[in-house]
């Protein structure tokens, strides 16, 4: 069996009196897309940053490559692409890739490469050069994501990477994120869009802090006896019966 890549078990994390994880056991293995769904408020981003250690957690363990975060040396293996785009205004797309190309290691001719390649991923390469403050918020995510892309990180995390996204290009960005599953590499992902829950490999449905399922969306479905995620959630929040 393969070793997990993140491996959360019984992880408990408060604010202040709120219990806002509740016992999250998951892994995710390399050459796996896990995702995690659900509402609004019920912890996704919350396990990424207690299992990035940008939260520490009050239970349980968070371990990344075997190793509590943060760890720097785990750093240029993994990327994470926040809720929140993390971008310099003042420069173009370009620019801002080079940066972040530059911070992660590579060298000028693998910027080059790979600035041409992440940014078709997105469909920005006509808007390369213009700066990032005339993007719009559905750009700058693109352009949040392409930089996540950069360097062939081991273990990306994503955090709702396609709000904003038209389904055309959404559908783009997955056939690439498979792509990324296929060499072997994993993705932990969060979404809102239910289709995108179908695509991954596993997928945790989070309700109030807890995992209420984890499994394939096939075994889910059939477990929950319905045709789609959404249904399978729906069931599952005891919305419908
Ligand atoms: N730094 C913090 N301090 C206090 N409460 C927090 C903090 N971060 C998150 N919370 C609370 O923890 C709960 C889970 O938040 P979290 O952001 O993990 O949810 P989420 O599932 O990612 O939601 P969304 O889909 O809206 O991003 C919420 O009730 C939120 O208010």
């Amino acid at each position: 069996m393969k070793e997990a890549i993140i491996s959360l078990t019984h992880l408990m994390k408060k604010f202040s009196s709120q219990t806002v994880l509740k016992d999250v056991t998951l892994a995710v293995k390399p050459g796996e897309i896990v995702g995690l769904i659900g509402p609004s408020g019920a912890g996704k981003s919350t396990i990424i940053k207690t299992t990035l250690g940008m939260e520490v957690a009050d239970g349980g363990s968070a371990t990344v490559f075997g190793k509590t975060m943060p760890n720097r040396q785990l750093l240029s293996k993994i990327d994470y692409m926040a809720q929140t785009d993390a971008l310099y205004d003042s420069l173009t797309a370009k620019e801002n890739l080079a940066f972040y190309g530059r911070m992660k290691g590579l060298n000028k001719t693998e910027i080059q490469n790979e600035i041409e390649h992440v940014i078709r991923v997105v469909d920005l390469s006509q808007d390369l050069n213009k700066r990032v403050s005339g993007y719009s918020g559905g750009m700058m995510r693109r352009l949040s994501l392409a930089i996540a892309l950069l360097g062939n990180p081991k273990l990306l995390i994503l955090d709702e990477p396609t709000v904003g996204i038209d389904p055309a290009l959404r559908r783009q960005i997955w056939r690439e994120l498979a792509k990324i599953r296929n060499e072997g590499r994993a993705i932990l992902i969060t979404t809102h869009v239910m289709d995108e829950a179908e695509l991954v490999d596993n997928v945790a449905l989070i309700l109030d802090g807890k995992i209420m399922a984890f499994d394939t969306p096939k075994k889910l479905k059939q477990q929950y006896q319905v045709n789609t995620i959404e249904d399978v959630f729906l069931k599952a929040e005891g919305v419908e019966k």
